[in-house]
């Protein structure tokens, strides 16, 4: 077995002075001892202290060993792609540079961005500018269509600019949430390429210590084994030198080795021994560095394996920063197609803003001598306008002065006018009497109404009358297989307006209203259009509106003669029977004691008071008219002034029936007795009138006698003749026309003119009925006016 003993050259001389003196019987000195024991003590030493030097290094390996743990841990979070190795770190920081040239980039199409934006908006207020020229041209100018181009223009710009600024401030926050994005990503990235640059460089500088401790425990191992060599040649030369050289002495040596052998054997057992224990040492040692080198080697194992991971990490981080790259340059795309595509939407508007602009230039340009045109006016304007205030001051005193004067003028003239019109005033009212007189003071007008639905179908309804081309006043009737004529006043056709009735009416009530007693009658068989004629009653309410502010009130009483009994019916109890009186102190005027009196002010306050009356009225259904009254009934309509009252009645009588036709009986047989009595008594009156008797009968009946006024001699009367042109008809409307023609030769004399005290209030009753003769079916209304 070979064993390797480390001897220095200072132990072999203190062995060889050892042996001298071995040899010259020197007793061994204490020194050689010590030599010899400072030679095993050095060995000894040495080996202890090589041992404690490579225990220093085991326990430095042990040191290190902890970091094969702290390595695996490494390797974790190398697996999990937490740490970053050095070429990763290069590769991060070309990243890095990249994504750092990348933003400049970005920054600079910010910039630039934000550069087109100032050079749109710089462009923008050119045109807000050029509107707020136009806008001051347009104040200038007044509107014209190329204002109105500008507007259109303008209120385009501005939506131009609208949308320009969002898509601005889209693309900015696009841009901006791309860069704090990529901004955010790098720091990441830095902050992990720092951790792992860190932990690359710790354990670089951890293999890099390992390796050097290897290499420096290989060479002290290889020192070490190159040392154990040289000594034991040296050894064996040493000992084959001294046995040669021993040879010759060999006895004597025998000898003294003999003498000498209990202590050299000792000293060599002991030696040997030690050799022993050196040789385990070394051993040891050996075994030490054995188990170094399978350290070693599992680290350089772990080292490979760490490699390998890191090359398997690098791959990944290259796989994902090549995805990061890819994803950058996607976005980066997308980005540049949005800016691309909002640059050109921008260019787009601006184009059209130029275009806009354009014409707004040209606009301008054709503007401009106008425009100069304009100024000058505006200049002139301006300053007529500034010394406007003291020219309309100056203007509107001469204007006062003047108007003052007018004001004067037209007073004195309006004083001396009315004081004409005074002066006159009895003179006109004499010659519209004069004028009334010469037309008759009994007026008959005609009226014909057209063919109604009522009037059906077949022969009965076709029409009897024609007119008379050249003269309004005659009427032609053919009624059975005769040709007859009629000269009348006035003859109204079909197509007649009620405007027209009333303007022919309305003398009359001038009269009225002159103070002359007037009486209109409405005179025709049932449905012949009596109460159509009465719509010109409210053409009338207009006068006596216009009357009223001059003055003059309006009241309203309703009476109905029933079976020839008078009835109030606005009073409280319709059934009591009223009296027509001689008003006392009077020359023979008439007034109903008891009589309700309503004051009016409208044409609605009217009828409603018709209506009243009406639902009071005794009516009842004939075979002829269902709406036909089976009484007289008076509305009186009294207009009062400071200087006249003038009383307006319409009426709704009852007209006489021919009994056989109406098929009447009882009741109604004395009813229509009753209205063929008053109705008689009123064609005695105009017969007597007529016939200018002395005696007019106007007390046979209360008709007449209410009628007694307005149809004496101090009246005035027009008959207004309403007639039916259908052939079923004739005969009614015949006599309707006989009656009036006899009635046209009615004379009432020279009208007088009533003259009240001026506060003082007379009632005048208009009375009209249905029949004016013995005629038959035939009803009218009345209109009397008088004059107080
Ligand atoms: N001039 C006219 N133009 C058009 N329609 C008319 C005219 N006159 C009368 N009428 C019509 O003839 C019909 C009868 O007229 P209205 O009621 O006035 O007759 P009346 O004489 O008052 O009858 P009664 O005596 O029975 O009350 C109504 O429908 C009316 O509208």
């Amino acid at each position: 077995m070979a064993r390797s003993v480390k001897l220095t050259l200072q132990d072999l001389r203190a062995r060889r002075e050892a042996k001298d003196l071995q040899e010259k019987k020197q007793p061994v000195k204490q020194d050689h001892i010590g030599s010899r024991d400072r030679l095993v003590n050095g060995l000894f030493l040495r080996q202890n202290s090589r041992q404690g030097k490579d225990g220093e290094e085991s326990r430095q390996i042990q040191k290190r060993l902890p970091y094969l743990p702290k390595t695996k841990e490494l390797q974790e979070e190398n697996k999990q792609g937490k740490l970053p190795l050095q070429e990763n770190f290069l590769d991060q920081s070309s990243i890095q540079n990249g994504l750092h040239i990348k933003l400049q980039e970005l920054q600079e199409k910010l910039d630039q961005k934000e550069r087109e934006h100032e050079e749109v908006c710089r462009k923008l207020q050119e045109v807000q500018f050029q509107a707020k020229e136009m806008r001051s041209l347009e104040i200038q100018l007044g509107g014209t269509d190329l204002e109105k181009h500008r507007d259109l223009l303008v209120s385009e710009n501005e939506r131009l600019k609208q949308e320009l600024q969002l898509l601005n401030s889209h693309i900015d926050s696009e841009k901006k949430q791309e860069l704090s994005t990529l901004k955010e990503h790098l720091s990441r990235m830095e902050q992990q390429e720092t951790e792992r640059k860190l932990l690359i460089s710790a354990l670089q500088r951890e293999v890099q210590q390992k390796a050097e401790r290897l290499a420096e425990v290989e060479l002290r191992l290889r020192d070490s084994a190159c040392e154990r060599v040289e000594e034991e040649e040296r050894l064996n030369r040493m000992l084959r030198e001294y046995q040669l050289s021993c040879q010759p002495n060999i006895k004597y040596m025998v000898k003294t080795v003999e003498v000498d052998s209990a202590k050299t054997k000792g000293a060599l057992s002991q030696l040997q021994s030690r050799n022993v224990y050196l040789e385990e040492k070394v051993e040891m040692q050996h075994d030490t560095l054995q188990k170094m080198q399978q350290q070693i080697q599992l680290d350089q194992q772990d080292v490979a394996k760490l490699r390998m991971q890191v090359k398997l990490y690098s791959s990944e981080l290259d796989k994902a920063q090549a995805q990061m790259m890819q994803e950058y340059q996607t976005l980066q795309e997308e980005k540049e197609r949005a800016v691309s595509d909002a640059l050109e939407r921008a260019q787009d508007e601006m184009r059209a803003v130029h275009h806009s602009l354009d014409g707004v230039r040209k606009n301008l340009l054709t503007l401009q001598p106008a425009l100069r045109t304009l100024t000058h006016d505006y200049n002139a304007l301006k300053r007529q306008v500034r010394d406007f205030p003291a020219l309309l001051n100056e203007a509107m005193n001469e204007a006062r002065i003047e108007f003052s004067q007018v004001v004067k003028n037209v007073r004195d003239t309006n004083a001396e006018l009315l004081r004409k019109y005074r002066k006159g005033l009895p003179l006109r009212k004499d010659r519209h009497n004069q004028l009334v007189r010469l037309r008759g003071n009994i007026r008959v007008l005609a009226r014909v109404r057209p063919i109604t639905a009522d009037d059906g179908v077949g022969p009965g309804a076709e029409n009897i009358l024609m007119f008379d081309q050249d003269d309004d006043g005659v009427l032609y009737v053919t009624h059975k297989g005769k040709d007859l004529s009629f000269e009348l006043d006035k003859v109204f056709t079909p197509s007649a307006t009620q405007e027209e009735v009333f303007t022919e009416v309305s003398p009359l009530i001038t009269s009225c209203l002159d103070g002359y007693s007037v009486c209109i009658l409405a005179y025709g068989q049932t449905g012949s259009g009596k109460t159509y004629s009465m719509e010109p009653f409210d053409s009338f309410s207009l006068r006596l509106r216009r009357d009223q502010t001059r003055g003059t009130w309006l009241s309203v009483s309703m009476v109905e003669i029933y079976n020839e009994t008078l009835r109030d019916l606005l009073g409280s109890d319709p059934l009591n029977s009223l009296d027509i009186k001689i008003l006392p102190g009077s020359t023979g005027e008439l007034y109903v004691p008891g009589l309700t009196h309503s004051r009016v002010q409208t044409m609605e306050d009217i009828n409603k008071i018709l209506d009243l009356g009406h639902k009071q009225r005794a009516t009842e259904h004939t075979n002829l008219n269902t709406h036909s009254s089976r009484s007289h009934a008076l509305l009186i309509l009294t207009a009062k002034g400071r200087e006249t009252s003038t009383g307006i009645c319409t009426t709704d009588l009852a007209g006489s029936e021919r009994v056989s036709r109406s098929g009447a009986a009882g009741d109604r047989l004395r009813e229509a007795q009753c209205i063929n009595r008053s109705l008689s008594a009123l064609g005695d009156v105009f017969s007597a009138l007529r016939s200018q008797q002395g005696h007019i009968p106007y007390r046979n009946s209360k008709l007449t006698y209410l009628l007694q006024e307005p149809l004496s001699r101090d009246g005035k009367a027009l008959l207004l003749l309403q007639v039916s042109p259908a052939e079923k008809n004739g005969s009614e409307s015949l006599c309707s026309l006989r009656f009036g023609d006899r009635v046209r030769t009615v004379e009432l004399g020279a009208p007088t003119r009533k003259i009240e005290h001026p506060g003082e209030q007379t009632e005048f009753l208009l009375i009209s009925d249905r029949h004016l003769s013995r005629l038959t079916f035939i009803t009218s209304y009345f209109f009397f006016y008088s004059y107080i």
